[in-house]
């Protein structure tokens, strides 16, 4: 008799899916083309919380990374914000131009050349509306291309005989974000008094060699009524960190303390860093995965690159034990990310709580648990 088949956990993002594929409505809208929101797109007014440039006297931090003081700089807006922005990034601008204008002249295309690109139901990378739209009645004002490694395979369906200039620019961006990100999880793990020797997986040159990725490119078209839509739905991401790129448009917030959206207003040629939920688990509770989303507005399309960076797909993820004694116990059990992700793909903003183990003893709130964002 043949033993049953066990179900292995992925070890490569491009398999992550398979088990929980995710069947979408590819979107079919010619956004530019609508004087209205139309039924499908409309969601209930987006004030739930109100959304502000500042919260109180504070807003967003900015760190300047050449700043000797950086580290406790990065410390204090990881705990109280979640999210920063970052100058003096060695990032060029050069880079950062072309990164935008092959997303635009991607998302210029004419939608049926687009869907030759689709993200298949069970697939990570391609074409398509955001993964989390599975768990909303209404459909958002965007559209998304994500890319795994190399974009050839996609991107040579969308343009034939002309696509070596868009792979060049996402793998060059790839490649300079790695060391990036990698040089500011060091930053971070700093600022909490961790160091090499507590993060095996960091490798032998503590240079996150086998850290895994995804670059998520997202279009949001100008919008006849924007405060009927949604561009993307408020959401934590599933990482380590997240190192976002915006165009001059501004559109994302942040929740600060549960009951206020804050916008981050954009900086040229700055990077917004936001702290995911594996970096939440690694800190046992001390930094917040912030709950963000992004709104749309009525004369400018807005585009936004998010580098979304995460452990080796098999690594256990667990609060370090530095962080662990006997007044701040263990919060979460230990998870690979590509479990994490497979729990994010059934239960959305309930992952978190999905392998907690215990609530802090220090009052904080897992915004996760607390998602009371209505979307009808
Ligand atoms: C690895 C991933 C994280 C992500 C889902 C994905 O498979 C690739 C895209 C990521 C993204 C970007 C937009 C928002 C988000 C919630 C989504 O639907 O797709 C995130 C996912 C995440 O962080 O959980
Ligand atoms: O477009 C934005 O500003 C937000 C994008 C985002 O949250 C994501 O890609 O995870
Ligand atoms: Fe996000």
């Amino acid at each position: 008799m043949k033993p049953p088949t066990e179900y292995t956990m992925p070890s490569r993002l491009a398999e992550v899916y398979k088990a929980h594929p995710a069947y979408l409505h590819h979107n079919h809208l010619d956004f530019e083309s609508l004087r209205e929101v139309p039924e499908s797109h409309a969601w209930p007014p987006l004030d739930d919380y109100p959304s502000r440039d500042s919260y109180g006297a504070e807003s967003v931090p900015v760190i300047d990374l050449a700043d000797p003081n950086s580290v406790k700089l990065v410390g204090y807006a990881c705990k109280t914000w979640g999210v920063f922005q970052v100058t003096n990034h060695s990032i060029s601008m050069r880079l950062l131009d072309n990164i935008e204008s092959e997303g635009q002249r991607l998302f210029s295309l004419p939608r049926q050349q687009k869907l030759k690109a689709a993200r298949l139901p069970d697939g990570i990378s391609g074409y398509g509306v955001a993964r989390i739209s599975s768990f909303f009645p209404k459909l958002m004002w965007s559209e998304g291309f994500t890319i795994v490694g190399s974009p050839a395979e996609h991107a040579r369906q969308l343009w034939p005989q002309d696509f070596s200039s868009f792979c060049d620019a996402m793998e060059e961006y790839e490649k300079e974000m790695k060391q990036f990100a990698g040089r500011l999880l060091w930053l971070i793990l700093s600022s909490l008094g961790i160091n090499k020797e507590d993060i095996k997986w960091a490798g032998p040159t503590g240079d996150f060699g086998d850290a895994g990725a995804v670059l998520q490119l997202n279009s949001y078209p100008a919008c006849p009524e924007p405060n009927r839509a949604m561009g993307l739905a408020a959401h934590t991401d599933s990482t380590l960190l997240t190192v976002l790129y915006q165009n001059s448009t501004s559109g994302l917030q942040v929740l600060r303390d549960g009951v206020e959206w804050v916008t981050v207003t954009p900086i040229k040629g700055a990077l917004v860093i936001n702290v995911g939920d594996l970096l939440h688990i690694l800190s046992n509770g001390r930094y917040p995965s912030i709950l963000h989303r992004a709104v749309v507005n009525a004369t400018h399309h807005r585009l936004s690159i998010a580098y979304l960076y995460g452990p080796p797909m098999n690594v256990q993820i667990s609060p370090l034990s530095k962080l662990v004694d006997p007044s701040h116990p263990p919060l979460y059990r230990p998870v690979t990310w590509s479990e994490y992700l497979d729990a994010k793909a059934q239960h959305f903003n309930k992952a978190l709580s999905s392998v907690r183990l215990c609530t802090p003893l220090n009052g904080f709130v897992d915004m996760n648990n607390n998602n009371s964002v209505k979307v009808g």
